[in-house]
């Protein structure tokens, strides 16, 4: 395993949910970024950011990592789930509401429900 592969393991291995982003969970620094930021925050997931920004080798390793050609890129209990476009359907469908709860990942559901009824 390479260094930025093992680096990237560990960070899933040691975090239940992770967001590969760029910018920071509180300053996204791409409209991509910010939306699955915005539905993590949200939804009161806890969860890791990884700004890919502040670090090239991750930037580049995650995707290889993943096979996935872009970023944001979310990790719940070390399985790859999807990028922006993914998560914002799987919030619509209620999918990631399963998900989250199928993984034991705490989440508002009041708040996931709220998110569903303003873009019905
Ligand atoms: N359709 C993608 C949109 C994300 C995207 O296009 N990201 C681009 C621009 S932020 C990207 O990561 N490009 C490669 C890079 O910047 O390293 C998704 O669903 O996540």
């Amino acid at each position: 395993m390479t260094d930025v592969n093992a680096r990237i393991q560990d960070l899933i291995d040691s975090n239940d949910v992770v967001l590969f982003m760029k910018g920071t969970r509180d300053m996204p620094q791409c409209g991509f970024s910010s939306r699955v930021a915005g539905v993590l925050n949200y939804m009161n997931v806890p969860y890791q950011d990884v700004n890919v920004l502040s670090d090239a080798d991750i930037r580049q390793g995650i995707k290889d990592f993943s096979d996935w050609p872009t970023i944001p890129q979310l990790y719940v209990k070390g399985e790859f789930v999807g990028g922006c476009d993914i998560i914002t359907e799987m919030t619509l469908s209620g999918e990631l509401d399963q998900l989250l709860s199928q993984k034991g990942v705490a989440f508002d559901q009041a708040a996931a429900d709220k998110i569903r009824e303003a873009n019905a």
